[in-house]
């Protein structure tokens, strides 16, 4: 990714550090009678600076938001989704994108995913690399530590986490 930008080789890497997370979250989405007014998962950026997904073999539920409309992610079996997270956002000063999703329900099958989320040691501080920040365009986001917190706490309380870090 940092190749693809001309940057240093460990522009992004250096950032995560020696103790940098990896969580692994497995979801199970039991099958629901009200599909229609029911998530499995309300919409959210993850934390992460990259996740790795494997989807449900059969059971199609990922969204995400293109123009303000929600797509389908379909299914690739054995097929892993790579997703960029909040603080890969963050890192490269808005250039690579975290993108809004979310998970919905169905009444016919229950639903599987297993996630991992890799993200920077959490007291490091983070920001948008030097050389991605000029005059044309100027820093996007504060500096953080701990994001995993912020995200977390805004998710709880209906904010988009990363609108609350930006200057
Ligand atoms: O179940 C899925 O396909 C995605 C779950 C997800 O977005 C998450 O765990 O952050
Ligand atoms: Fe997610």
């Amino acid at each position: 990714m940092s190749k693809s930008l001309n940057l240093k080789e460990n522009s992004f890497s250096a950032q995560f550090g020696e103790r940098a997370l990896m969580h692994a979250r497995f979801n199970f989405y039991p099958r629901c009678s009200k599909p229609d007014l029911v998530l499995g998962v309300k919409p959210h950026t993850d934390r992460s600076g990259i996740t790795i997904l494997l989807q449900d073999k059969q059971v199609e539920g990922l969204q995400i938001l293109v123009d303000e409309k929600w797509v389908r992610v379909p299914l690739i079996p054995d097929a892993l989704v790579v997703n960029l997270g909040d603080q890969m956002q963050i890192m490269s000063n808005g250039i690579f994108r975290s993108p809004m999703h979310r998970v919905v329900t169905n009444s016919e099958s229950l639903r599987l995913s297993a996630a991992l989320f890799h993200e920077p040691e959490p007291e490091k501080e983070i920001g948008p690399v030097d050389s991605l920040m000029d005059e044309y365009r100027p820093r996007l986001y504060r500096n953080v530590k701990n994001y995993g917190v912020i995200n977390y706490e805004c998710y709880q309380k209906g904010l988009v986490a990363i609108e609350t870090v930006k200057l």
